[in-house]
């Protein structure tokens, strides 16, 4: 057990997909793994252990942004051995062409500030995916006749933003879409020595305002889910 976590030591395995939302943990669980098992319940993160096509397969909620996913992940990679961490989150599209119910693929995630921030001091590190796990889900979602956006994502800290300005230049740079965790995800994992990825379906629209109701976003975005098992074993 550690602090936040109530699995026993060997009852996580080393492949873990994280979504924010401990609901969708569940129906992911439920809907993809085989003989999954409840491994953690603790302040009601749930976390579930099965195995997808004969792997072992942990899918543990982080919470809704980087602290929370700090706690997670950090007990994680430091206490259980995690190797792969794989997002699987809802995000808001930043442009046009990415729409409702797409894939994005972050390649890096921007961020005004993670929990790892103040440990690089002056320096504005670049939070990058594991190259060859994005290449893998690339690969996934293009063999699912989909074709997924890969391509910058901004982490913010604020769900309800109130700085157009700044979303104005992340939108003049290219930034696909929004979300609260992967910044630091990918920072964990980089010092840890482990590969990290964020897979993420759109819920909301920031140019059309468009949003989808609570129930999808927990059970409905399947593909993110199967895109991220197949790269982690690819
Ligand atoms: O759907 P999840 O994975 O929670 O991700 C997104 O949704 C939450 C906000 O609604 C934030 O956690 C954001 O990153
Ligand atoms: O952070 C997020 C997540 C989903 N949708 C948003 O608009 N923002």
């Amino acid at each position: 057990m550690s602090t936040h976590i109530g699995a026993a030591p060997g009852d996580i395995a080393e492949t873990v997909l994280m979504p924010g939302d401990p609901y969708r943990a569940r129906w992911a669980a439920q809907t993809f793994l085989d003989a999954p098992r409840l491994i953690n319940e603790v302040r009601g993160m749930l976390g579930y252990t099965g195995t997808w096509r004969g792997h072992p397969v942990t899918i543990q909620g982080s919470g809704m942004g980087m602290p929370s996913l700090s706690i997670y992940a950090n007990e994680l990679l430091r206490e259980y051995g995690a190797k792969t961490l794989i997002r699987i989150g809802s995000c808001g599209a930043m442009q046009e062409a990415v729409k409702l119910r797409d894939v994005v693929i972050a390649q890096t995630a921007s961020a005004a500030s993670t929990p790892s921030s103040t440990i690089f001091r002056e320096m504005g590190f670049a939070p990058s995916a594991d190259y060859r796990l994005l290449a893998a889900a690339v690969a996934a979602a293009e063999e699912k006749g989909l074709t997924p956006h890969v391509g910058g994502i901004y982490s913010s800290d604020t769900f309800y933003d109130e700085r157009a300005d700044l979303t104005e230049q992340l939108q003049r740079h290219g930034v696909l879409a929004v979300e609260m965790e992967a910044a630091e995800l990918y920072t964990l994992a980089l010092r840890h020595g482990a590969r990290a990825l964020a897979v993420l379906t759109v819920s909301d629209h920031l140019v059309t305002h468009e949003a989808l109701p609570a129930k999808d976003r927990e059970q409905s975005f399947g593909d993110m889910v199967e895109i991220a098992l197949t790269a982690a074993f690819a």
